[in-house]
């Protein structure tokens, strides 16, 4: 039976979610539902799907709630093929401006807001210069596995990060290598994560350090949506790998250019080791309605 789905489309730096509100949990999409929203020729067109739910009606979001009784949201996220992630850097800024639009929430006192999301609590705050999200404690995945993109002469090595969801981050020579890798092909890594990953791309600009921040640029092949305009959370694994890669005195505030804009990534001290965060725009669209199978 059809029915009537009431979305907002978003985007933050080019990456685009389809967004729609189910507070009590009653009315999730199916993976082939979601695969036909994110169609760009049939459906909606965008990365992925993000449903607004409220915590207390999903099993994940009472992990979340226990975590923090404040994330009273929680952002259940989808990629464009209808597989699940457990975070996305881009889609948490615009899903917070959603919720703000929306009048579902409102940011605390401070000026942040706290959301559920599969890999932990997120605090995101909203100033003129637009979202900041403190991504949380990130970590070496292990292990450099070989990564064979389309039109890269040889296999690069990659560096597993994971901040909250997987990436595996290749260093290339130049401006002209970044422009000829074909990620409308999905890159070969070996061995292969045990449940896939996002792949980026950098290249450090020349010089790579300026006024004191980092600076790289960066093509994604995320898992899940194929090649992608920007990738908030690989911006932040592009900007640890680089500042690993380039050793003692490496900055701590990077500017990541991919192509669909600008993201800032900062690593800082935490309460409970090193945290990294995450700044950039979150844009809505239009709203509309869609007739689903
Ligand atoms: N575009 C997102 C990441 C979305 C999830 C990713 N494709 C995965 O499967 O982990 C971002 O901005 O972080």
């Amino acid at each position: 039976m059809a029915f009537d789905l009431r979305f907002t489309k978003g985007q933050g730096t080019g990456n685009d979610f389809v967004l729609f509100s189910d507070p009590d949990g009653e009315n999730p999409l199916s993976p082939h539902q979601i695969a036909a929203v994110c169609d760009r020729h049939f459906g909606v067109g965008g990365d992925g799907v993000i449903r607004a739910v409220r915590s207390d009606c999903l099993d994940d979001g009472a992990a979340a709630l226990a975590e923090d009784p404040h994330a009273t949201w929680f952002m259940d996220y989808w990629n464009a093929d209808g597989s699940v992630s457990e975070m996305c850097g881009n889609g948490i800024r615009v899903f917070t401006r959603y919720l703000l639009d929306q009048g579902l929430a409102e940011l605390h006192p401070g000026g942040s807001i706290a959301i559920g999301t599969r890999a932990g609590v997120r605090r995101v705050s909203h100033s003129a210069d637009g979202f900041q999200v403190d991504m949380g404690l990130w970590r070496l995945a292990g292990g450099e596995p070989l990564v064979r993109a389309k039109e890269v002469p040889v296999p690069r090595p990659g560096l597993g990060i994971d901040v909250g969801n997987p990436h595996v981050v290749v260093a290339l020579a130049d401006d002209d290598e970044l422009a000829a890798a074909d990620l409308a092909y999905e890159p070969l890594i070996d061995p292969v994560p045990p449940a896939g990953a996002n792949v980026e791309f950098v290249v450090p600009a020349e010089p790579l350090v300026e006024d004191g921040v980092g600076r790289i640029r960066m093509r994604v092949h995320e898992r899940g949506s194929g090649e992608t305009l920007s990738c908030g959370t690989g911006a932040v694994a592009a900007a640890l790998a680089v500042r690993y890669w380039a050793g003692a005195g490496a900055p701590n505030d990077w500017r990541v250019q991919v192509p669909g804009g600008v993201v800032g990534v900062r690593m800082f001290e935490g309460p409970d080791g090193e945290h990294v965060a995450l700044s950039g725009p979150a844009e809505l669209v239009f709203d509309g309605v869609l007739s689903l199978a």
